[in-house]
């Protein structure tokens, strides 16, 4: 890639799958990945991108799976949320590693473990070039972290929000089931919607409908091309208005 190329985003956020995050493992954090993801992350930052992260908290815990184990609904999306924090102060640490400054920033009060979240603040780490990881999602039960990204990437005023998932784009059935299923390279919030394409919940894409947030949808595990959809390439799947 040419030096003189610039980045064509200012200011993403970035939805990393939590459930990617493990790897081959069956629960938890793989090492390897988490320091390759930080890696490309740091890479952005150091282009000048200002890099907002919302983590996902699959890989250690989902409340609505406990839930239909007979838990209480609440109670089992404070302890998901609170598997999101876990995967933040692991990715902090990750950058950290790489030599960037990075604040954690939390729906829910922990504030002895990382910051509570404040608008304004978040956004002056933004300008100050610190990448800022958002955990406990929306603070909220019977949300998700999808959900939570979209909030932030509007209230951030992100150019982009960026799904890093375990497929490289928005299919027209889950392609983890049906191998034949096939990708889109461009989709309306409209036909996500209505044709029911189950890559990301029903209340985030219409909160980037709503506030016309373009959405993209990358693979995480495709080394190099969260760097070439930043440099301007057509990665993934670009979901937006019609
Ligand atoms: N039409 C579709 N196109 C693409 N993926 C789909 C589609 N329908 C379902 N999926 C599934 O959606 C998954 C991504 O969403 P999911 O919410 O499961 O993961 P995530 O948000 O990346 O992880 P986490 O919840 O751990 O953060 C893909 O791995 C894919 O199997
Ligand atoms: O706003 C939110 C976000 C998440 N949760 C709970 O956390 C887990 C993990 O999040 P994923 O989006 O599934 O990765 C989720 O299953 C919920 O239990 C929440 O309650 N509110």
């Amino acid at each position: 890639m040419s030096n003189d190329k610039r980045p064509a985003y200012k200011r993403i956020l970035l939805k990393l799958s939590g459930e990617a995050l493990m790897g081959d493992l069956d629960f938890g954090i793989c090492p390897d990945i988490l320091a390759r993801v930080a890696r490309e992350v740091s890479e952005l930052s150091r282009l000048g991108v200002e890099v907002a992260i919302v983590i996902g908290g699959g890989n250690i815990f989902r409340g609505a799976g406990m839930a239909q184990a007979g838990m209480d609904r609440v109670s089992a999306d404070h302890m998901g949320m609170l598997a999101t924090v876990m995967n933040a102060l692991a990715m902090q640490d990750a950058l950290e590693r790489e030599g960037k400054f990075c604040r954690v920033m939390s729906a829910l009060k922990i504030n002895q473990v990382c910051e509570d979240y404040i608008r304004r603040r978040a956004v002056r780490h933004l300008e100050k070039g610190r990448i800022v990881v958002f955990a406990a999602g929306t603070g909220n039960p019977f949300f998700t972290t999808d959900t939570a990204a979209s909030l932030r990437a509007i209230e951030m005023n992100t150019d982009v929000m960026i799904k890093a998932t375990k497929v490289d784009g928005v299919y027209d059935s889950d392609p983890m089931i049906h191998p034949d299923a096939r990708r889109y390279e461009r989709l309306t919030y409209e036909e996500v919607l209505t044709r029911r394409l189950g890559v990301m919940d029903a209340t985030a894409i219409v909160m980037c409908r709503d506030n016309d947030m373009p959405l993209r949808v990358i693979n995480i595990f495709k080394e190099g091309d969260l760097l070439r959809l930043i440099m301007g390439e057509n990665v993934g799947t670009l979901v937006e208005r019609g």
